[in-house]
Order: structure tokens, then C-alpha cells, then sequence
């Protein structure tokens, strides 16, 4: 019983030290940044959880009692500073070689789908600081991942053989969900870390089955600069309900969009014909439905995460690897992330179920490709298919890369859907060669 609330003590004391633990962009201080195996060590610590998959419904049952720690309001729950949440956690690349060798792609880069994978587990982490109670060995909260909003790379290339270090604290609260940002940075040549990318999770806490809500520590700002990524969050949140609500599954495309579907379909129209059902493609572009791929997975105990669910950075590498691969098709060169945009985890993926990936390129514009993810599981005992994720990723190749034509109307609402992702990249990067992040 006490040992784990002792290492939940150990690690937040660490963090009362203000100061500048890394070169760039870090607000404070820890002793000792975690090994990466650590996180997930922790994770099944404060979760609970069995390490044989024989024991999962007796490790779950046992986390049914855990269910009286829950708080009846939020009230009741003592405010938490930023840096109470805040970690920093080693990937030693440099001098784990055999660690290396799960991160490092034919191209000896970094393979980003790896990261997405860390950026996941680290996130949760950061919330369980976040909620760290004293007085339960394990958290009463199932804590999941429920949308990565952005991740933004930087220009800096990703060498296998440097350390790399993320940093990650929680920026928001609402009721159940939290904000998580987090950053990565790789040790360059003159000792120092540089930043290498910018990510922004949100995560929902689940009471101890992940069958309902329950509610988050309030977070307080001690200072202006928290102050600013404080209501920073809260714009985010009302940002992520405005683009929902203008979901183009839900409302008709805007004026401006309408036009730019009626002029696509008109440049595609045969001019010999005086008909509306002869298609022919512009030069340089590619019909939609050519840009296809898709994959199928079966999702195994071993993919599972903490709750005994399939584990959310998982699906994540299997959709972006897929994505890269229809990017690398499609543009014919290698081609580079430069952002992951509003990954919506709608619904669990049970363990067992078939994965079924498909992906496509819905807009493209100069050196630009940007590819949408789907995602659905067949759930081999209720025989249902359900649409557990979107993804959305935006690609840069060497080259240019041809223009996409939507046929149906369907393709037309994917291309604008796709555009609208396109547009909401913070800041295009224009680097080719010095951007080297592959799968
Ligand atoms: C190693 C350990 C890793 C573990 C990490 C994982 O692998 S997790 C595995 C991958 N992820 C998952 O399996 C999650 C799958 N999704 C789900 O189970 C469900 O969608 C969910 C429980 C997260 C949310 O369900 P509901 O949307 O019905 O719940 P509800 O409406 O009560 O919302 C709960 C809180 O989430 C917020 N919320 C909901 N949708 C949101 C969105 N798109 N963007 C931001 N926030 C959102 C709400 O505002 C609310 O916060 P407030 O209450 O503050 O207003």
C-alpha cells in the first residue's frame, strides 16, 4: 500500500525546485528525468494492473473496490499547480542501442509512429500526477486519451543515435478532461537539447472500471505565463466545439466551399460532351478514389494498454504508418510529417477485434499531401462494425505532387474536410532535407 503512494511522493518532490531543466522552453526543474521504460512501469503501478493477460478480469475486479475514492464533485478535490504534473522523461538513443533499434527506420531516422506511442503513455502519466491522491495505493481514475488536438513538428531532423527528451504537464481542466502539452527536444552536437515538436492531448478520467465519468483535480495558475496557457485551453476547448459543430457531417459546406466543389467537377467534365457524366482527369491529378490503401489488423492481447483495452498510441502508429505509406505512394518520394491534426478516439477498441484501417489522400496542394485515416473494429463476438477513430496527418514530399479530384459528393465532403485540416496547420514548414521524420 505504501509503496506506491511513496514513489508518487518521490516523483512530485522532484518538481518543487523552480528552474531551466532544459535548454529551451522547460519551467521546471525535476532531480532526474524518468528512463522511458519507467512510464510504463508507473503506469501499471498506479493502474494496478496484471501482467499476465490469464488475470485481467481478476485485476479489473479488484479495481471495482477502488470505486468509494471516487469524489461526488470536484469541489471536494484540492487545487493543483502546473508543475505538480509536469515530468520529464529520457529516451536514451544515444546509448541504448538496443532501444534504438525500436525507434530507427531504413533511413536510420526516427520512426514518428514510436513517438506517438510515447507521446500517449507520457500524457496519461501527467494526468495521474496531476490526480495524485495519497491516500489510495492505486488511482480510483481509468485515465484515456480522448483526442490528440495537434502535433506540430519543428525543422530540427531526428537523428537515431541522439537522446531525446520529452516534457509534459497539464495546461487545462474541465470537469473530467484535461489539456496535456507536451514537447520533445534531441541533444544536438553542442550539448544542448532543441526543440523538436509540440503536441497538445486531451485526456478524459473514467471512474475505476472506465464505465463513467469522473471528476479532475481543479488546476490553478501560479503565475501569467500559466495564466496565458490557461486560457489558452479553455479558447481550445471552445475552438474543438465550434469545429465540431461545424462538421460537414452535421451542415452544409459554406458558400466559398461550394464553389470550389462546382469548380473541380467543372474542370472535369469532357468538353466534347454535352453531358454531366462524362469525367475526364486535368492534367497532373489523380482521381481520389486511385489513392487508396488499406490495412487489417487483429488486435492481440499484447497491444493492450492499462484498462485492458487496445492501447491508443498503437492505434495511432498503425494509422500513421499506413498514412505514410499512401503518402509515399501517391506523391512518389519519401515523404515527411508535419502535423497531426485533432485525432478523435470516439470509441474503445476491445481486445480481440479486428482493426481495419483505410486511408486516402483528400487534399493536396504544392508539396503537401494531406491524408485521412478511418478506422473501425469488427468485434468478433457481437459481429458489429463501429467507427472507433478519424485521423487526419499532413504530409510534405521532395516534390510537387499532383492535384486530387474528388467523383462523388462524398469525396467532395472528404476533400473540403481535408482542406479545412490543411488550413488549420499553425505555420507551414517550407524545409525539405533537414525534416527527416518517417515511420
Ligand atoms: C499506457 C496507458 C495509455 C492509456 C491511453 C490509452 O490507450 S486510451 C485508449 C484510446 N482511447 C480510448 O479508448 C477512448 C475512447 N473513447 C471513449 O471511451 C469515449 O469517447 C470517452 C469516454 C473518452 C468520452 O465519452 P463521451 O464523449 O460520451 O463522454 P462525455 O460526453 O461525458 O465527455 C467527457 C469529457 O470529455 C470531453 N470531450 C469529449 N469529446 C471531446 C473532444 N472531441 N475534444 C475535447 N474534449 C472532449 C468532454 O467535454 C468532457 O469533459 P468535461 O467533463 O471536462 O466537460
Amino acid at each position: 500500500m505504501k509503496r506506491a503512494a511513496m514513489w508518487l511522493w518521490t516523483l512530485n518532490k522532484g518538481f518543487l525546485t523552480h528552474g531551466r531543466g532544459l535548454s529551451q522552453g522547460s519551467k521546471y526543474k525535476v532531480s532526474e528525468p524518468l528512463h522511458i521504460h519507467q512510464v510504463q512501469d508507473k503506469l501499471r503501478e498506479i493502474v494496478g494492473v496484471s501482467t499476465v493477460w490469464r488475470d485481467h478480469v481478476k485485476a479489473m475486479e479488484e479495481r471495482k473496490l477502488l470505486h468509494s475514492f471516487l469524489p461526488k464533485s470536484q469541489k471536494v478535490l484540492p487545487p493543483r499547480k502546473m508543475r505538480d504534473s509536469y515530468i520529464e522523461v529520457l529516451l536514451p538513443l544515444g546509448t541504448d542501442p538496443e532501444l534504438r533499434d525500436k525507434y530507427v527506420t531504413v533511413k536510420n531516422t526516427v520512426r514518428f509512429g514510436r513517438i506517438l506511442e510515447d507521446l500517449d503513455s507520457l500524457g496519461v502519466l501527467v494526468c495521474y500526477m496531476h490526480n495524485c491522491n495519497h491516500s489510495t495505493k492505486m488511482s480510483p481514475l481509468s485515465i484515456v486519451t480522448v483526442l490528440v488536438d495537434k502535433i506540430d513538428m519543428c525543422k530540427h531532423s531526428l537523428s537515431p543515435e541522439q537522446d531525446i527528451k520529452f516534457t509534459g504537464h497539464v495546461s487545462w481542466v474541465g470537469n473530467t478532461s484535461m489539456e496535456v502539452k507536451m514537447k520533445m527536444f534531441q541533444l544536438h552536437d553542442d550539448e544542448k537539447y532543441w526543440p523538436v515538436l509540440d503536441a497538445t492531448f486531451v485526456m478524459v478520467a473514467r471512474d475505476s472500471e472506465n464505465k463513467g465519468p469522473a471528476f479532475v483535480n481543479p488546476l490553478i495558475p501560479e503565475n501569467k505565463e500559466e495564466e496565458e496557457l490557461f486560457t489558452q485551453g479553455e479558447l481550445n476547448m471552445s475552438r474543438r466545439i465550434a469545429f465540431g459543430t461545424s462538421s460537414l457531417l452535421k451542415v452544409a459546406p459554406s458558400s466559398e466551399e461550394r464553389n470550389i466543389i462546382h469548380e473541380l467537377f467543372l474542370s472535369t467534365l469532357d468538353p466534347k460532351t454535352i453531358s454531366f457524366q462524362s469525367r475526364i482527369l486535368p492534367p497532373k491529378a489523380v482521381w481520389m478514389e486511385d489513392t487508396k490503401l488499406k490495412s487489417l489488423d487483429i488486435c492481440h492481447p499484447q497491444e493492450r494498454n492499462v484498462f485492458n483495452r487496445i492501447f491508443g498510441g498503437f492505434l495511432m502508429r498503425k494509422a500513421y504508418e499506413l498514412a505514410w505509406a499512401t503518402a509515399c505512394s501517391f506523391g512518389g518520394s519519401r515523404p515527411y510529417v508535419v502535423t497531426v491534426d485533432d485525432i478523435m478516439f470516439q470509441k474503445p477498441v476491445e481486445v480481440g477485434s479486428l482493426l481495419f484501417l483505410s486511408s486516402q489522400v483528400c487534399f493536396t496542394q504544392d508539396n503537401y499531401i494531406q491524408v485521412r485515416v478511418h478506422s473501425e473494429v469488427f468485434s468478433l463476438d457481437s459481429r458489429e462494425h463501429m467507427t472507433t477513430n478519424v485521423f487526419h496527418f499532413t504530409f510534405m514530399s521532395e516534390k510537387e505532387v499532383p492535384l486530387i479530384f474528388p467523383k462523388t459528393y462524398g469525396e467532395s465532403m472528404l476533400y473540403l474536410d481535408g482542406q479545412r485540416h490543411f488550413k488549420s496547420m499553425s505555420t507551414p514548414v517550407t524545409s525539405k532535407k533537414d525534416y527527416p521524420v518517417e515511420p
